[in-house]
């Protein structure tokens, strides 16, 4: 359903030539992406994965692109982008930006043990130390500057009580992002997005983290926070489970120890982390994009996550 372009075989068999992948065998839409047209693509020298790019831009995609690639030549499980014989990841197809990649085996662990929430606070420390002498810098374009921008656009569709949070939040956040522990947090290149559905496992082995579009650079404890606020809660109450939570902060610590500072602001920053997709949920669905086609997700989950964060502060990091 979400193949807004689509792509044949018959497309494929002189485009396919300017890399090293031999020619295509089957080029299969996959239907679960909302933002781009993504297919399975069977070469003679194995499975990638084909993007067409819907929305972002030939000048935008260079830092997702080149981030992934810095990333997997480190060894990080990311997909690899594949380069064309003049050493290029960025391509045109149909008139879109275009890329390929490897194919990550396994599926998304929708209902993550700790043994999980481990690997994936190891891989994700991994990912922040191999991204630090990435060259590149692009802000988090979902970052302080445009939930300033947009309380005011969602604030007069919302009831009251969640107006009242949103601007005390907003508040909160202001004042954290001038303070002398949010200026001494460690930064660099981050996901910004690490939801369950963007890592694959094959059973309980993590084979990679996908769907780079909203990486950039901002403070690693933000990642940490983001990825906790989906893969450490209960669902239906969002509060904090204790085993999972453990796991995952151990093993990324383990790898890449939390700072004093990252310590002082753990608590405000998991407030922030529900506030970027409160936020982000709430535009989505008061102001859907024309012909949008799914539908948006629940604003209200991001809502009692961070009530959850307020009332019952998390636990000191180590
Ligand atoms: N490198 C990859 N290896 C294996 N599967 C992949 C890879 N990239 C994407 N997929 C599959 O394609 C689906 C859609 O990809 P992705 O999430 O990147 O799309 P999207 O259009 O950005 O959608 P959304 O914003 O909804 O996540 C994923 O759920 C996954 O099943
Ligand atoms: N992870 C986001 C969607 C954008 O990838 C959310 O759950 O709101």
């Amino acid at each position: 359903m979400a193949v807004f372009t689509p792509v044949s075989l018959d497309d494929l068999e002189t485009w396919i030539t300017q890399f090293p992948l031999g020619k295509a065998i089957a080029v299969r839409g996959i239907s679960s992406g909302i933002e781009n047209s993504n297919f399975f693509l069977t070469t003679e020298r194995g499975e990638y994965v084909l993007t067409l790019f819907e929305k972002l831009s030939f000048e935008q995609l260079p830092f997702y692109l080149n981030l992934m690639r810095h990333l997997a030549e480190r060894g990080v499980l990311v997909p690899a982008p594949v380069a064309n014989g003049r050493g290029e990841i960025l391509h045109s197809l149909h008139g879109k930006p275009a890329s390929i990649v490897t194919r990550l085996q396994g599926s998304s662990q929708m209902n993550p043990q700790p043994v999980h929430c481990a690997a994936v606070g190891a891989m994700l420390a991994r990912m922040h130390l191999a991204a630090e002498d990435f060259p590149m810098q692009q802000p988090n374009l979902r970052g302080l500057a445009w939930w300033h921008e947009t309380v005011p656009v969602v604030l007069p569709y919302i009831p009251d009580e969640a107006k009242a949070l949103l601007r005390a939040e907003i508040h909160t956040q202001e004042a954290f992002a001038a303070s002398h522990v949010y200026h001494q947090l460690p930064r660099g290149p981050i996901h910004a997005d690490l939801f369950r559905n963007n890592v694959m496992f094959d059973g309980e082995r993590l084979t990679g983290f996908f769907d780079f579009y909203f990486a950039g650079c901002d403070t690693w404890l933000f990642d940490v926070a983001v990825t906790v606020n989906d893969w450490c809660i209960d669902l239906d109450s969002g509060r904090l489970d204790p085993a999972r939570l453990r796991a995952m902060l151990a093993s990324y610590h383990a790898v890449r120890p939390f700072t004093e500072a990252e310590k002082a602001g753990w608590r405000t920053m998991l407030q922030a982390a529900a506030l970027r997709f409160w936020l982000s949920r709430l535009y989505d669905f008061y102001l859907p994009r024309e012909a949008e086609m799914l539908t948006p997700h629940d604003p209200t989950h991001f809502e009692r996550i961070l009530r959850e964060r307020i009332n019952h502060p998390a636990p000191a990091l180590f």
